[in-house]
């Protein structure tokens, strides 16, 4: 019986979350099975799922939402940051129970939940009903590699399995009287740590643990979690196309969340001279205080440098009044861009960027040098790697005292040191072979390509073993 359900096509739930540094590589990642044969289902929010569906009409995946966030206000409804994981908690679990028993009757049952490791409900579905689990972690190996200790020490786990690690002491030191931005309620971020920590929790219960990561990024690194848990690398979750830089759809890479201004950005790049443009984004989620968004201006337009800076609506308002007209010869401001076009365009010379995972490994993989300015969490992580392991950027440090401000007059110095200054031209060199590297792992037979099949090869004795425990 069991056996005559493995022989029905093979049919995978993926439960995203919120956000659009979570849900790109998520879907990007369903794209991919979905190309070699599997049906995919995305189960997310109401707000996802119609902008996505909206994005994705005649996509081979297909979505369903499980929450409305719409009604019930999302993020900002009441509660904040708790309420809204209380309320998607409450009925995504309900419907995506229902979901999922529903085709237990058709000819695709569910046999396996890829869940964002940062839903801390997912893996008790996939215990509900007996079937293969795998948690996915958008951060970087490194970052679950500084996390994990954390999560030991604040859910009192004795982590005696954790084997030494080699490359420990590269990573920054980052322990709870170091982390204002996770452990303090009074900063300008909620205390999530709870919630970003216990990540681990749904490592521990998953059959693999998929990283948006290649293998030869940080191998020591790899090596070591896959001692801890059945650790895959999947990535760089990024299509093709735009890798061998034929650009044909804005929306190919995910959604986006905000409408894209994409092809007047493009037009604009195309009169650019090859490497002369200096790209600003600080990704989706973090907000820059109004000092910071001024210093970076005063960088841009003191210096005379031809930028595309992207400041989401939420923090037009502070920009510098009459900054977007006095700078408008050489530079383009925008609420939104296909960022993958953008990086992938010969006249952007370098990025500055909060080093948020999905940003640094795009750059990585489009070879472009980065000025990192970390903001918050893995941010951190992920500047220091840039730096000081793959040597592919420069962190413009904010040396004032504490506030976490970087002086314009240190924007400027690292945006001219990184695009033509002394280390400009080993940084070039560094990322033009890890970008080698990143495409060499997700084209055909690469590294990660071959970790997708051995997982889709995996997918049916997992899930009959889960079954057949059950029973
Ligand atoms: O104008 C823009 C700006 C961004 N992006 C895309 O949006 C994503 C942003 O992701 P990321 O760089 O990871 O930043 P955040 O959105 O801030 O990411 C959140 O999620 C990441 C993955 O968990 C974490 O690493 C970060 O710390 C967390 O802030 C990337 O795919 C970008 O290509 C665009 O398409 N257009």
């Amino acid at each position: 019986m069991e056996q005559e359900r493995v022989e029905k096509a093979r049919h995978i739930v993926v439960l995203a979350d919120q956000g659009q540094g979570h849900i790109n590589p998520m879907l990007q990642f369903s794209k991919r099975l979905a190309s070699k044969g599997i049906k995919i289902t995305v189960a997310t929010t109401l707000s996802n799922s119609m902008a996505m569906n909206a994005a994705l009409s005649d996509s081979i995946i297909t979505f369903t939402s499980i929450y409305d966030d719409c009604s019930e206000g999302g993020l900002v409804g009441p509660g904040g940051f708790k309420g809204f994981l209380d309320r998607f908690q409450a009925s995504g679990s309900t419907n995506l129970t229902k979901f999922i028993m529903d085709q237990e009757q058709t000819e695709h049952p569910v046999k396996c939940l890829v869940y964002d490791a940062n839903i801390p409900w997912a893996s008790k579905v996939t215990t509900q009903f007996c079937i293969a689990g795998a948690a996915f972690f958008t951060q970087s190996c490194a970052t679950a590699a500084t996390y994990y200790p954390l999560y030991c020490e604040l859910y009192e786990k004795t982590c005696l399995s954790m084997p030494s690690f080699p490359v420990m002491t590269e990573l920054p030191k980052l322990r709870f009287p170091n982390l204002p931005s996770l452990g303090s309620s009074t900063g300008r971020y909620p205390p999530i740590i709870m919630h970003i920590l216990g990540q681990f929790d749904n490592f521990e219960k998953a059959d693999w643990v998929l990283f948006n990561s290649f293998d030869k990024l940080k191998e020591e690194v790899v090596d070591w979690m896959k001692k801890l848990w059945n650790a895959v690398t999947i990535g760089p979750t990024l299509p093709s196309f735009y890798l061998d830089k034929r650009v044909e759809n804005d929306d190919e890479y995910g959604f986006n969340i905000h409408k894209p201004n994409s092809s007047s950005c493009i037009e604009w790049l195309d009169n650019k001279k090859t490497g002369s443009v200096v790209y600003v984004s600080f990704g989706s989620a973090t907000n820059l205080s109004a000092e910071q968004i001024a210093e970076v201006a005063d960088a841009l337009r003191q210096n005379n440098i031809t930028f595309l800076w992207v400041v989401k609506p939420d923090e037009q308002s502070k920009l510098p009044r009459d900054f977007t007209e006095a700078t408008s010869e050489k530079g383009l401001v925008v609420t939104w861009c296909s960022q993958l076009e953008v990086l992938s365009h010969h006249a952007v010379g370098c990025v500055i960027s909060h080093c948020g995972w999905n940003s640094t490994i795009e750059a990585i993989t489009f070879g472009v040098p980065i000025v990192a300015m970390p903001q918050i969490l893995d941010h951190i992580i992920n500047a220091h790697f840039l730096e000081k392991v793959w040597e592919v950027g420069l962190i413009a440090k904010a040396n004032d005292g504490g506030k976490g401000v970087t002086a314009s007059e240190e924007i400027c110095s690292y945006i001219r040191e990184v695009l033509e200054g002394e280390r400009a031209e080993e940084i070039r060199k560094n990322v033009t072979s890890l970008k080698e590297v990143a495409n060499e792992a997700i084209d055909k037979s690469g590294s990660s390509d071959k970790h997708i099949d051995e997982f889709i090869a995996q997918l049916d004795p997992v899930y009959l073993r889960h079954r057949s425990n059950c029973n």
